[in-house]
This record gives C-alpha cells, structure tokens and sequence, in this order.
C-alpha cells in the first residue's frame, strides 16, 4: 500500500506549528502567547463540535438567562467553555466577554499578561436553522501590574491579535498577529487547524454589499446614498449583489474573502448602531486593516476608538478599501 499520500500530510502548516514559527522571529519571547493561542484554539474545537452536535444534544433553546438579548444554550455553553480555557492558560489577567456583563477579573494565581475579549457565539439567531455561527476574539497585552478596567478600554489599535472561528459548512480560523492575516481550517480527521488561506489579502473593491436592509427606514442620509450606488449606479458600472447572513462572522469572513463592503450603521431608532465595540467592531477591524481593507465608524477610523463602557456599540463599515472610501467620502460630504 503506498502511504506516500498520507505521509505528505506530516508536511502540512498546522496552526501551532505556524505560531512557533512565529515565535521564534522574537528571540526575547517565552512562548506565552503561543501558549495562550493553543486554549483559544482548543476552546474553538470545543464550540465547534458542541455546535455540530447541537440538535442532537438538545442544546438549542432558551437558558432561561438573559443578557439583554435572548441568550441561548449554545452561548452559554461557549461562554463557559472560552472562559475555563482561557483562565487554564494561566496567560490571562482580564476577560471581557459578551455574555458576562462585568469583566471577568482572572485569580492572582492564574494570572498572566493577556486580556481577551471575546463574543463566544457570534449570530446566534441563526443556531436553531443550522446557518454558520462564530466565535470572535482579541488580545491585548498588559504591563505587570494589577489588572484593571483600564487594560481594556483601550483603542482597537493597541490590540497584539485578533481573530474568530467560523462554525460553518468548514470550521475556519483567522487570526492576525499583526502581520497580515491567515486562514487555517479545521482537518476533522486530525483534529488539526491546518494552513489553507495564507496571507489573506482583501480585493481592493468588491461586488457585493452586506448590510440589514430591513432598518432602511431609519438610515442616515450616507448611508442610503451608498446603498441606493451599490443598487443603482450611475456611472454604468454593474448593481452590486447584496449577501447577507445575519452573523458577523460570517458576513464578515465572505467579505474578506470576496471583497465588498459589510456596514452595520446606526440609525434613527439606534444611533450606535447594533454591534459591539471591543469584541465585535475592533477585531473585525483589526483583521480588514491588517488584510488591506478598512473600518471606519461613520466618524472615525474604527481602531481610534477609545471605548467608555464595556460593552459600547459602535456603528461599523469595514471592507474593501475603495468602497469604505466610498462611505467616507458620503460622510464628508454631509460634514459629519
Ligand atoms: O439581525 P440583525 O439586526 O441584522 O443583526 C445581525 C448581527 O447581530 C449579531 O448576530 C450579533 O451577535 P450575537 O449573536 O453575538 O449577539 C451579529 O452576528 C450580526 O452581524
Ligand atoms: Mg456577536
Ligand atoms: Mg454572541
């Protein structure tokens, strides 16, 4: 029997192989991050086979919980998993995430220099109809001192990592070290992320727009201007087809793949928008940036935010560098 095939397979980038390759162009590092990375990678395995058994385990449906927004099993499942792991890597000092109203503040004996934030389950509207859901997160990193809710409030720009995990038709991870963008993807048979998107580079314009369309009523005048372009353009140029999945993740990770532009703006009924600032809007940006593309939030640069609340919305349009452009230019115009 010729093994040749299955041996090639040794061969293959594995995430932390990737990361330890990354670790040693930095001679001064102790491999903690490495370390931190591998409970974010194991807590992305756990979800993604809770999810994939999700119907069978009986796990969809209300907790009974709430975090404003109906919470359901799945995310507090993820949750719990995120924070054991990320609180076993003994990496971690702060954990910000979705489902936890305050700051989880890591014991002294566990503690690390890394704060995570985190939306464990990302479009959970769509747990119950089987349609691709994610994990998000960030990483900033502390000088030793203790903790406080200051470590996180910070600009998206300060974060050292970004990434999500899509639990999807594959389960995908993308991560950004702050040195472009990879893509790796889960070998079910090897329980391996393996290299399968490296150096992800955003298309510089796209052809599809990503955006609820249902709260049009309620847009600003930038934002209906850009969506009635991308409908009907004037300048001859095709409509832009319009995708949109309803979970961050995955809207976001089909944009950074195909290019285009993914805007959750704000709007009359909600000014800042829906989505989350520290663990929706900054590492969905930081990974645009670092892919060549953009995030702007209808004012500013979405990574010079500086965060005043915990879990702050932002509006949010991040994409292709030429259609945030675009919007850019829209926002200008009216002097906003
Ligand atoms: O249903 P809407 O208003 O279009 O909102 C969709 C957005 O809400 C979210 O589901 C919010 O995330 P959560 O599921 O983590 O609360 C995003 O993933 C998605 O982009
Ligand atoms: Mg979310
Ligand atoms: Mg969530």
């Amino acid at each position: 029997m010729d093994h040749s095939a299955e041996a090639q397979r040794t061969d293959l980038m594995t995430i932390t192989r990737f990361v330890l390759n990354e670790q040693s162009k930095h001679p001064d590092s102790r491999g903690d991050f490495t370390i931190l990375l591998s409970h974010i990678v194991l807590g992305c395995k756990f979800v993604c086979s809770a999810v994939s058994k999700a119907g069978l385990a009986k796990l969809i449906g209300l907790a009974g919980e709430t975090n404003g927004e109906e919470q359901k099993k799945l995310d507090v499942l993820s949750n719990d998993v995120f924070i054991k792991a990320l609180k076993s890597s003994g990496r971690t000092c702060i954990l910000v995430s979705e489902e936890d109203e305050e700051a989880t503040i890591v014991e002294p004996s566990k503690r690390g220099k890394y704060c995570v934030v985190f939306d464990p389950l990302d479009g959970s509207s769509n747990i119950d109809c089987g349609v691709s859901i994610g994990t998000i997160f960030g990483i900033y990193l502390v000088n030793d001192h203790e903790p406080t809710l200051e470590d996180v409030m910070q600009p998206g720009k300060n974060m050292v990592a970004a990434g999500y995990c899509m639990y999807g038709s594959s389960c995908t991870l993308v991560l950004s070290t702050g040195a472009g963008v990879n893509g790796f993807t889960l070998d079910p048979s090897l329980g391996e992320f393996i290299l399968t998107h490296p150096d992800i580079k955003i298309p510089k314009k796209g052809k599809i727009y990503s955006v609820n369309e249902g709260n049009a009523k309620n847009w600003d005048g930038p934002t209906t201007k850009y969506v009635e372009k991308c409908k009907f353009p004037k300048d001859g140029s095709s409509p832009k087809s319009l995708r949109y999945i309803g979970s961050m993740v995955a809207d976001v990770h089909r944009t950074l793949l195909y290019g285009g532009i993914f805007l959750y703006p704000g709007d009359k009924k909600s000014p800042n928008g829906k989505l989350r600032v520290l663990y929706e809007v900054f590492p969905m940006s930081f990974l645009m940036e670092q892919a060549g593309g953009q995030a702007f939030t209808g004012k500013i640069r979405a990574l010079d935010l500086v965060p005043q609340k915990l879990h702050e919305r932002s509006p949010i349009f991040l994409g292709s560098y030429d259609e945030v452009e675009e919007i850019k230019a829209l926002y200008a115009a009216e002097g906003k």
